[in-house]
């Protein structure tokens, strides 16, 4: 440390430093008298004297030293803090900031749901650089993945393709919403006129990545899709992505398909949303449950070709695949929003409510039934908290309206149009003469507890896999999941819907009671 100079007054001049924040000068450290006295005094011209006072000075400026140290790391230390306490006050300003517009976005959603005319909102679009109102809550948030580019296989950046949702109805030009709520007018309760809201998905920038799944193990299916990916690479200049096992597969047929996109694991599968526009089915109902199950959040359009054998959700038939894509890539498409259903096992070790296993989204149904035991099951089943009943028989089927002409159908309950919003409660053989399948609405929360008394365990299954087993204690917790499925229609929701039901199901197909025959007098 350099020595102490003598200033021009005979005083030392003390180390002191106005630090950022306020550091204050040395001096004030020492009573007043022991720094004049220190001061003041003259330097003797004895050696001794000189001696004693240079002895003094150094332990004072070893002294000021340490303090002044003291206050360094003291200061360094309250800077630290003030920086954390920055920080923090950040994080958690942009906390709120986040849980402000997640309240306002549920506002939104909830308007939406409950169709506030005023709040009707149109998706976001950043490709015109409009930065609109979000999505509703049963739309797809195009803008929510346009911000991931990703690098196709010739390694060009590929932005995801924006579309806007909307609702239209034929007889009307105009594509407003009409609120489908009473109204109240000079004390009459009305009901809205009612408009047939068909969504329709209009493309605002080209789709340029399309995603085909198949069926396994057909040997049609795969010809079809080598032809499809051909096609749709040498006409439209699409980025392709399939399966693993396809991509092997095709190159075993021929090196041609290099240019064939693929994933490596679970990981990137979980990512696909964000650079996938399109996704192709070609096979039955189950490779459209298989489709949708690889997305566990926002889900593509799916175009289903029928290759399977009942084709309930397939309405494209595959001998027209090219006119088919190429109206879907042109658009606009009329598409069923096909709900899904959130499932959460919580088990009765857990300590609370939202210790749950990783959810699971079925587009069918959950069922939770007896398993291989020969006992019958014992349910407890609960609407928002309120009892519904208990159910004694070979189980209970929580089906989307989707899945109400697959197992539930099969079980006795009622078969809804997919538009239609609910949750079907549907018992399998239930063992009592009273037991009718009911339709709860899509807000509710419905938990199915398998209790202390029962004689078995039970077992869960969601679209017909993945089996769970169910302990006393355990439950199931189902509710409708924020991210439904868009698949394409062949005509419209309503008339797809009415085509399977028909040829499918051959739904009330009898013969004609013949003309002649008694007469009314
Ligand atoms: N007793 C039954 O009817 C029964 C039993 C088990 C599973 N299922 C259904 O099978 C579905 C799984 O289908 P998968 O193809 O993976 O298995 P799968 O191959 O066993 O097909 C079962 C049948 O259900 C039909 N199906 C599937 N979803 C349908 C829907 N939404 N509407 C009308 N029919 C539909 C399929 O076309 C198929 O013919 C389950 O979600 C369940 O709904 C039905
Ligand atoms: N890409 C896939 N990977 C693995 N399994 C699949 C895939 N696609 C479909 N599956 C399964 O293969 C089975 C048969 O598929 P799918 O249901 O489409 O054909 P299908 O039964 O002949 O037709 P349908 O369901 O219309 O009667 C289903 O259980 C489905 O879950």
């Amino acid at each position: 440390m350099a020595p102490n100079k003598l200033n021009s007054s005979g005083n030392t001049s003390m180390p002191c430093s106005q630090g950022e924040n306020g550091f204050v000068s040395s001096f004030s450290l020492f009573p007043e008298k022991v720094v004049q006295e220190l001061l003041q005094s003259p330097v003797q011209g004895s050696d001794d004297h000189l001696i004693e006072f240079s002895e003094a000075l150094r332990t004072v400026a070893k002294a000021l030293r340490l303090v002044a140290e003291g206050k360094a790391s003291a200061q360094a230390e309250a800077t630290e803090w003030k920086r954390k306490y920055e920080l923090e006050r950040d994080r958690n300003l942009k906390f709120e900031h986040a849980e402000k517009s997640c309240i306002e976005h549920q506002a939104d959603l909830d308007d939406v749901r409950t169709n506030n005319p005023a709040k009707q909102p149109t998706l976001c679009n950043e490709a015109n650089g409009q930065s609109e109102k979000c999505c509703s809550r049963n739309g797809i948030c195009s803008h929510e993945v346009l911000r991931d580019g990703t690098r196709g296989s010739d390694s060009k950046m590929v932005k995801k393709a924006s579309f806007k949702l909307s609702w239209f109805s034929k007889g009307d030009q105009s594509d407003q919403y009409k609120h489908d709520i009473v109204s109240f007018e000079r004390g009459n309760i009305t009901t809205a006129e009612r408009s047939s809201k068909q969504i329709s998905l209009k493309w605002e920038s080209c789709p340029q990545t399309v995603l085909i799944l198949t069926k396994p193990n057909s040997v049609s299916v795969q010809i079809l899709c080598a032809e499809m990916i051909t096609w749709l690479r040498q006409q439209k200049n699409l980025h392709i992505y399939v399966e693993p096992h396809v991509r092997v597969e095709l190159l075993t047929e021929s090196s041609y398909f290099n240019f064939v996109e693929t994933w490596n694991d679970d990981k990137e599968v979980l990512r696909l949303h964000t650079k996938v526009d399109l996704v192709v089915t070609l096979g039955g109902d189950g490779t459209v449950l298989w489709a949708a199950s690889m997305f566990k959040g926002p889900v593509p359009p799916i175009v289903p070709f029928s290759l399977g054998s009942l084709g309930f959700m397939t309405p494209f038939y595959r001998e027209q695949y090219k006119e088919c894509l190429e109206s879907i890539l042109k658009g606009p498409i009329s598409i069923t929003l096909r709900h899904r259903l959130q499932c959460h096992v919580i088990r009765d070790a857990a300590k609370n409510e939202y210790e749950t296993e990783e959810p699971i989204l079925v587009l069918n149904e959950v069922t939770i039934d007896r398993g291989i035991s020969s006992f019958l099951t014992n349910l407890e089943c609960y609407c928002d908290n309120s009892f519904v009943t208990c159910v004694q028989g070979d189980g209970l089927i929580l089906s989307t309206t989707s899945g109400s002409t697959a197992y539930s159908l099969a079980a006795g309950g009622s078969m809804v149009h997919p538009q239609v919003p609910g949750i079907l409660f549907t018992p399998i053989c239930p063992h009592s003469l009273s037991f009718r399948p009911l339709i709860f609405p899509e807000h509710v929360t419905l938990r199915v507890q398998v209790p202390f008394n029962s004689r078995s365990p039970a077992w869960a299954s969601f679209d017909g896999k993945d089996r769970k087993q169910l302990a006393p204690g355990d439950a199931l917790v189902c509710s409708m999941a924020p991210w439904p499925v868009p698949t394409a229609c062949l005509d419209d929701s309503t008339n797809d819907f009415l085509r399977s039901i028909h040829e499918g199901l051959h739904w009330n197909l009898r013969k004609t009671q013949s003309f002649d025959g008694p007469r009314e007098t």
